[in-house]
Order: C-alpha cells, then sequence, then structure tokens
C-alpha cells in the first residue's frame, strides 16, 4: 500500500499528521492551563470580596441578629459587591440552636429572610394586636405608654420583616438554578455565573451561597479560544514550510542523482553535482555514485580499447570501423586535403595457412600490419577488417603520395622475403588505392571502399603482388551512379 507513494508524498503526509497532533496537543494543554489560571483568579477576586463580610455574617448568625442581617448599611454594602448577583446565608444561631436563613438579590435590591415559618407570622401578629390593645387601655402613666407605644412600633417592624420576607420567598424565582454542592465554586457557563460556597465561622455552623456574574470570565474564554487558535494556525503554517523545506532538501537532490543516471554513463559527471559535498546520507550516496559511475566508464574505456583493436596486429579492428572512416572522410574534405584509401590482402594465403599452420599464418600477418603501420603517420588510420584484408586511410596533400605509399607498402612486404609455396616463394601482398579530390563530393565512403575494393580485385586478376591505383577525377561519379547525369547529387555517408 504504502509503495504507491513518493518518498515526497510520505514524508510530507507523516510530517503533517505529527504536526497537527503535537499541535492540537499543545493547544489543548495551552487552553486547559491559561483557563485554569483565569478561573483561579477569578475566584480569588470573589473570595476577596465576600471575605471581609464573613464575620460579620458569621456574628449575626451566631447570635440570630436579623436585624443585623437586614439592616440598609448591611444592604449596601452586598450591592456595592459590583458582581454579586445573589447571596444565600444558611446557618445556625449559637445560642438557641435555631435556623437563621437571608437572602440578598441583587435584581430587586432587597435582603430578607427566608426561614418564615406560618407559626411565627401568627405569633407576631398575635404579638403586635396585643401591643395595641395594651397602647390603648385607659389609666397607663405616661412612661407605661411610651413604652408600649415602642414595643407596638418594633412589633409592626417585626410583623412587617416578617411579612415581607414571607411574601419575596414565595414570589422569588431564580434566574439560575440554586443547587449549593460541596464545591466551593461551580462554573454555570450557560447562565453566565459562578456559584461560591464558603463556611460560615460561628459555632454551629453554616454556609454562604453566593451567585456572581462571570460574563467577563466566558468572554474571555472566547479570547483563549481566538488566541491559541491564531497561535496554533502560525505553528501550522510554519511547520508546513519546514517540512515543505526540509521534504524539498531531501528529495529534490535523490531526483537529481536519478536524473544523472538517466543519461548516457560516458558523459555523466557526478562530482560537478553539489550533492557530493553533503555530508549526510546523500552525500554517501552521490560519492558512491561517483566511484560507480568512475569505475564504469574506465572499465568501458578498457572494453571500447580492447573491441576497437584488433588483438593480433594491434590496428584498429572492425569495431566502429565504419563511423572512423567516415569521420576520416569528412574531416579530409573539410580540410580541403585529398582522400586516400588503401585495400590490401595477402596473396594466397589459404595455401600457406595449409602449408605452415595457422600459428606461422598468425606471424605473416602481424609481420604485415606492421609493415602497412610503418608507412603511416599518427593521424592515419589501419584497420584489420577481414582475416588478411587491410584497408588503411590516409590524408593526403599530393596525389603521387597515395600511389607511392602503397607501392611502398607492397614492396616492403615483398622484401621481406617469407618463404611460401606459391611460383613467387614469397609472401606477396595485392593492393588496390584510390584518391579521391575534396571537390569530388559525390563520393561517399561506402563508394571509395568499393572502387579501390575492385582495384585489389584488379591486382589479384592482374598476377597478384602489385598495386593498382586510381585518382577519383574531381567532376566523376561513383560507378553506380555514372548512368545518372546530375552533378549536383550529394554525398550520403
Ligand atoms: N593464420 C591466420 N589465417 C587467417 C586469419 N584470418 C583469416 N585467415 C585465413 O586467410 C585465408 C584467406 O584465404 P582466401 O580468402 O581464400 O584467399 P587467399 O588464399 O589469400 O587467396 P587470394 O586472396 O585470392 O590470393 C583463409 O585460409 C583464412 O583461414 C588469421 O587471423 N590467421
Amino acid at each position: 500500500m504504502l509503495k504507491r507513494f513518493t518518498i515526497n508524498q510520505l514524508l510530507f503526509v507523516s510530517h503533517l499528521m505529527l504536526v497537527i497532533i503535537l499541535i492540537a496537543g499543545m493547544s489543548y494543554s495551552r487552553y486547559q492551563s491559561e483557563w485554569e489560571s483565569r478561573v483561579n483568579h477569578e475566584a480569588a477576586l470573589i473570595e476577596q470580596s465576600v471575605l471581609p463580610l464573613m464575620r460579620e455574617i458569621s456574628a449575626a448568625v451566631a447570635g440570630r441578629n436579623y436585624t443585623a442581617l437586614t439592616m440598609p448599611s448591611h444592604k449596601d454594602t452586598l450591592r456595592s459587591i459590583e458582581s454579586l448577583l445573589l447571596l444565600d446565608v444558611e446557618g445556625t444561631s449559637d445560642y438557641q440552636d435555631k435556623k437563621v436563613c437571608v437572602r440578598y438579590f441583587r435584581e430587586t435590591g432587597d435582603i430578607w429572610r427566608i426561614d418564615v415559618s406560618d407559626e411565627e407570622l401568627e405569633q407576631s401578629r398575635l404579638n403586635r394586636d396585643n401591643l395595641a390593645s395594651q397602647v390603648d387601655a385607659d389609666g397607663l402613666s405616661d412612661v407605661t405608654k411610651r413604652k408600649l407605644a415602642f414595643l407596638l412600633k418594633k412589633a409592626e417592624e417585626d410583623l412587617a420583616a416578617l411579612e415581607l420576607g414571607k411574601a419575596r420567598t414565595q414570589e422569588f424565582a431564580a434566574p439560575w438554578p440554586l443547587r449549593p454542592n460541596s464545591a466551593k465554586y461551580e462554573l454555570l457557563p450557560e447562565y453566565g455565573v459562578v456559584a461560591v460556597q464558603l463556611p460560615l465561622y460561628n459555632k454551629n455552623g453554616g454556609m454562604v451561597y453566593a451567585v456572581f456574574d462571570a460574563s467577563r470570565l466566558f468572554s474571555l474564554k472566547n479570547e483563549i479560544y481566538l488566541t491559541i487558535a491564531i497561535e496554533a494556525s502560525v505553528a501550522l503554517l510554519i511547520s508546513l514550510l519546514l517540512i515543505v523545506g526540509v521534504t524539498h532538501w531531501l528529495v529534490a537532490p535523490l531526483r537529481r542523482l536519478a536524473e544523472q543516471m538517466d543519461k548516457d554513463i560516458e558523459k555523466l559527471n557526478i562530482a560537478d553535482m553539489d550533492e557530493v559535498n553533503r555530508n549526510d546520507e546523500i552525500g554517501v550516496l552521490a560519492r558512491g555514485l561517483h566511484r560507480l559511475t568512475r569505475k564504469t566508464q574506465s572499465q568501458l574505456k578498457q572494453l571500447k580499447h580492447l573491441s576497437d583493436t584488433d588483438a593480433l596486429t594491434g590496428l584498429s579492428g572492425r569495431h566502429n570501423y565504419e563511423d572512423r572512416a567516415v569521420a576520416l572522410y569528412k574531416a579530409t574534405q573539410r580540410q580541403g586535403a585529398y582522400f586516400g584509401a588503401i585495400v590490401c590482402d595477402i596473396d594466397f594465403f589459404k595455401r600457406y595457412n595449409d602449408t605452415f599452420g595457422h600459428g606461422k599464418g598468425d606471424e605473416v600477418i602481424k609481420k604485415i600490419a606492421d609493415v602497412l603501420l610503418s608507412n603511416t603517420r599518427n593521424n592515419d588510420l589501419c584497420f584489420r577488417i577481414g582475416g588478411e584484408e587491410f584497408v588503411v586511410l590516409l590524408k593526403v596533400y599530393e596525389a603521387e603520395n597515395l600511389q607511392y605509399i602503397a607501392e611502398r607498402m607492397r614492396s616492403e612486404v615483398e622484401a621481406l622475403a617469407i618463404p611460401h609455396v606459391t611460383e613467387r616463394g614469397i609472401v606477396t601482398l595485392s593492393i588496390g588505392a584510390v584518391m579521391v579530390p575534396p571537390q569530388a563530393k559525390a563520393w561517399t565512403y561506402p563508394d571509395i571502399f568499393d572502387f579501390a575494393d575492385k582495384q585489389l580485385y584488379a591486382a589479384k586478376h592482374g598476377g597478384r603482388n602489385r598495386t593498382i591505383f586510381k585518382e577519383i577525377g574531381r567532376d566523376e561519379l561513383p560507378p553506380e551512379r555514372e548512368h545518372c547525369n546530375d552533378t549536383s547529387i550529394e554525398a550520403v555517408d
């Protein structure tokens, strides 16, 4: 399955997945810690705002002092706590072991008792009525009347507070669920509030349950989301650039090396590539490839030399013969010089082999090759194109020279006086030589060779041990095209 992908794709996808997982994990833990620290900060602010009141509230609960709990200054203090929405006090008095429950609600701005029972209300009414009837009784002294009037006023105030408490408690509808639990803080994001529970200090215990507006905290949450999303996007973008860069840095050189390897090995030069200087595994690969290329090139050179050279004589062999012959012919023509082709064949060589054996025959071939070589210059070409057949190609500056060179080759072989069983008693050489002027552009190399071979044939038929030389006229056409009188024929290589 993985084989279907390129290294480039695999590296890119695997790195991208890794980066996404890392960034997601880091963003999540960053969000957690950021949010936690914001919540803790908010909780500390809330606690600080309520703590100064706790001693006062605890003392009032201990003494079941509803007056202290509900008096206007206490209400003002609670109102001054900016984000406080609701405060419930629930405790037990220290002296009478009775419940003490009051509630402050910012929306109505009231603070009231939430534990008013019907009996208590009835009792308070009776008390008020009783005092009212006493105040109206006859025969009371002024002092007693004043005292009773004061007590009546107090009883009416108490009754009014109880009635208010009863009424408020009945009509109260909290905008959020009131659900004190064991946790000190509870966030209620759906209502944008935070609920806090703090214990009272009095002996019989109790709790203050307060609800604070936390919309600021929850809007901070969105800011944290946004900040972390921006940070994660930037990190992802940078990572993407890095991934693309690293992938390119790794894969591009491999591609370049592969492209180089597609080239002709003889022209390949890995040393020119920057990859050779790298210190990583790609550098090792490039250097290895460079060594392998050099080794292969040198072996190819050796092979080429071996296949180009005739092992027996050291002359050029058949391999590449045509190409090299054509190249020399073209170069000679370009330089405006004469091109000479000499085709030689040893006479009655089969008989020589049959008589003296192949080993001796090889020696003769070698000696004749030496004669041919000694009569040529560095830039001339000497081929052994068949068993006992040779071709010598030369650049000649004067027409007579070729005839002279060919004849000298023949006579030097004769002068070797290698014994043979022929009439002449020695090994001889027959030669066909052709001289081509630079103007004879209609002649291709095969035309020249065929023509020289014909002269060799004529030499053989003319009695052997002779040279037949022909110089081609400037306007002469190759024999097979003679019937065609078109002088514009272009040479075909
Ligand atoms: N010793 C030896 N003989 C070879 C080699 N290559 C070819 N020959 C022999 O050369 C002989 C050529 O004989 P032919 O082509 O019949 O020609 P010839 O006997 O020289 O007769 P003419 O060319 O007509 O004078 C054959 O007997 C080949 O076996 C070689 O490398 N070494």
